[in-house]
């Protein structure tokens, strides 16, 4: 028995130094290869858990229906016009959210839908009341069914109203009401009130002061625009320029709370069936907002897949596109050889083919040898440029050729007694006195704090007439004057800073 004791004891001691020795050579790759080993197990088993949670989901009964289902109609849209150029049309619609994310019972609400209108010749006008009539009656019918309750619909005329009470902000009367905008605007290619409604939403989304998106309280909103296809046969040549560009500063404003793509329509053509498509289009978006408490996912684009595209990259300058676009189509109609002073970098290779055209002079570097050209001067803003038109519709007075007076939001908000700047704070100037002036209305800087838009003139050097300053700073302070006093009717402005002007 000891014998086999001690026999055994000697076997084991030869073994654990022999298993010791392959343990301290091998021990490395021994660890590694254990947890390579260990990792492929793991990897294995969680790609089989994963692919046996697919496997319990039922295939769907038709998935090539489905799919045609989820690209909508703009696939549809697509095939039909067979990349032929035709009218659009409104397609897409509002994405809903998928049944879980609806808050299904909504806590009851009050919603007020505004219908916002303009019109020179009475047509909006007209189809605007009765849409707001037909839509008070939908409304009913949806407050009769779901928890929600709609007030009337409110029809408001864009030519009567202060922007400012709806589009810095929603009205805040009662703050149980959410609002609902629509927008029905024929387009202009003359000075109307909506040049200076698209200045004001312009405006109010680069005011530094305030948030790019002042409107995004709002529940949703949706424009429709009338045009005239005989004179503006396609968008590119300016169909309902004014409702796109109104359709795409609201998106803006709103943090793309589009509730329903842009409708656009001709009177003479299709007008009715488009406005029937946006109505039928809106009401059901009304209808999801009441039932569910939120647009869902909203509408990104209008539907067709290559405005949203374009939407998701533009910034700032796409809004202005309308405008250049038009300023560009005057200067073809008109053919003349004036130069757009926006477009400096144009002109320039223009200036040194021909040997009568202005020369510039750069006063920021010395020239060795004066230069021997007679220059032809010219104005920098002639009354018959497109610039002078396009800087007289954003609010400006030129004087004389090249100075400008301009009012600040600032100097009219003073004027109405509701507040003043930041100037009055820190140093106790008055707003209501001010006077936005400017001896050049071109300039090569874009400030963050100028009161002027960035779409006056841009120029480095000067070329230009000078006028005489004996004429230009009294005609300044004068047309100030006549500016201002156009608020002595404005029944918010306060009489005693009116004639402290
Ligand atoms: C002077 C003038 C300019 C117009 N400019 C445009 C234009 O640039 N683009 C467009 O699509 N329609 C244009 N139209 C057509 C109007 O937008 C269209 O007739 C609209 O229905 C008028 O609406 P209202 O009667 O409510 O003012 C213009 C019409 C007139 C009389």
């Amino acid at each position: 028995m000891d014998h086999d004791t001690w026999s055994l004891r000697a076997l084991w001691n030869i073994y654990a130094t022999d298993i010791f020795a392959l343990w301290h050579t091998y021990r490395i790759p021994i660890i590694l290869s254990t947890f390579a080993i260990l990792i492929t197990i793991r990897t294995i088993l969680h790609l089989r858990v994963n692919r046996e949670r697919v496997s319990d989901t039922p295939p769907p009964a038709s998935p090539t229906l489905q799919a045609a289902k989820e690209k909508g109609p703009v696939e549809y849209l697509e095939k039909k016009t067979n990349g032929e150029k035709v009218p659009r049309r409104i397609v897409g619609g509002l994405k809903k959210k998928k049944s879980s994310e609806e808050n299904l019972v909504p806590a009851e609400k009050k919603i007020q839908v505004l219908v916002f209108f303009s019109s020179l010749t009475t047509t909006t006008e007209k189809t605007a009341k009765v849409f707001t009539e037909g839509l008070a009656q939908c409304t009913k019918d949806i407050t009769s069914s779901t928890s929600t309750i709609f007030l009337e619909p409110e029809i408001l005329d864009l030519s009567y109203i202060d922007y400012d009470d709806y589009f810095i902000n929603p009205p805040k009367a009662d703050p149980e009401v959410q609002y609902f905008y629509l927008l029905i605007v024929p387009t202009y290619n003359i000075d109307t009130v909506l040049d200076n409604y698209l200045e004001h939403l312009q405006e109010t989304h680069n005011d530094f002061r305030i948030d790019t998106a002042p409107l995004s309280p709002l529940l949703g909103y949706s424009v429709f625009g009338f045009g005239d296809r005989e004179g503006w046969p396609t968008e590119e040549e300016g169909f309902c320029s004014q409702a796109r560009d109104i359709d795409k500063w609201m998106a803006k404003l709103t943090g793309r709370k589009r509730a329903f793509p842009l409708g656009m329509g001709d009177p003479k053509t299709d007008a009715v069936e488009r406005l029937r498509e946006w109505k039928e289009g809106v009401e059901d978006t009304l209808r999801h907002i009441a039932e569910t408490g939120s647009l869902g996912e909203g509408v990104a684009g209008s539907g067709d897949a290559v405005e949203s595209d374009v939407e998701d990259v533009d910034d700032e300058d796409d809004v202005l596109f309308e405008e250049q676009k038009l300023a560009k189509r005057k200067v073809k109609e008109k053919k003349g050889d004036l130069n757009d002073l926006e477009d400096l970098g144009g002109s320039i290779p223009k200036a040194e083919d021909a040997e009568d055209e202005a020369l510039e002079v750069d006063f920021t570097t010395y020239s060795k040898k004066p230069s021997t050209t007679t220059a032809v001067v010219k104005e920098m803003v002639p009354k018959n440029s497109p610039t002078y038109n396009s800087l007289t519709k954003q609010g400006y007075t030129i004087v004389g050729s090249h100075s400008g007076v301009k009012i600040c939001r600032w100097t009219k908000s003073a004027m109405r007694g509701r507040g003043s700047c930041y100037k009055y704070s820190f140093y106790g100037i008055a707003s209501h006195q001010c006077m936005e002036t400017t001896p050049s209305l071109s300039c090569s800087n874009k400030c963050v704090f100028c009161w002027r838009h960035g779409t006056n003139p841009v120029g480095t050097t000067w070329r230009w007439t000078v006028d005489p300053p004996t004429s230009s700073s009294p005609a300044s302070r004068q047309a100030t004057t006549r500016k201002s006093k156009c608020y002595a009717e404005c029944p918010a402005c306060e009489q005693s800073a009116l004639q402290k002007q």
